[in-house]
């Protein structure tokens, strides 16, 4: 296990937030496609699953496989491990590939999914500055003591109001 920073704030992403993050993905990703489009997508799951729907979704691409990688026990990180890897028929050494995962972190993650697809184009949604390096294109950068909440994390809930009557 690896010590990790305390999180000072908290980031709350909501379904919608999420989705027109993603769309704004895709809107980016569109001007780093290969000629003839992306030949495939892979998602790191879990994370990656639903941001790499949608972004399959806006870029017309059918081919979608996954890479398991298994790195975090709610806050606490251990050594990411592949749990399973992608269709190497599909995904080649990555040319013409688009990996899609929800953010980087310390781009720990990232650093084995690329030692296994040397040339795809990595990208997530959010990114953090220990690993912003590791990734081609994301949308919204958080400080490194965030930590991000995603809506499959969440559940609405009763708030007390600030005043009492
Ligand atoms: O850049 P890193 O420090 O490696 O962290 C980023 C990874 O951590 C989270 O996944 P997690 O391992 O928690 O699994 P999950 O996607 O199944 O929630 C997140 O979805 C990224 O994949
Ligand atoms: N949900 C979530 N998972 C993470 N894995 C690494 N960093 C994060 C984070 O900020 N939020
Ligand atoms: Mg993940």
């Amino acid at each position: 296990m690896t010590d990790r920073l305390p999180h000072e704030k908290g980031f709350h992403v909501s379904w919608d937030q999420l989705h027109r993050d993603a769309r704004a993905l895709a809107w980016r990703l569109q001007d780093t496609s290969p000629r003839d489009g992306w030949r495939a997508v892979v998602a790191i799951t879990r994370g990656g699953m639903a941001p790499a729907m949608i972004v399959a979704r806006e870029l017309d691409i059918r081919a979608v496989d996954t890479i398991s990688v298994k790195s975090y026990n709610h806050q606490a990180q251990s050594e990411p491990r592949i749990i399973k890897s992608p269709d190497i028929d599909l995904v080649g050494d990555g040319e013409g590939v688009l990996i899609v995962d929800d953010l980087v972190d310390t781009g720990k993650t990232l650093e084995v999914v690329r030692a296994l697809l040397p040339k795809a184009h990595v990208a997530t949604v959010y990114a953090k500055p220990m690993g912003r390096e590791m990734v081609n294109t994301f949308v919204t950068e958080v400080s490194q003591d965030t930590w991000i909440f995603f809506p499959w994390d969440m559940a609405l809930q009763y708030v007390e109001p600030y005043r009492g009557t």
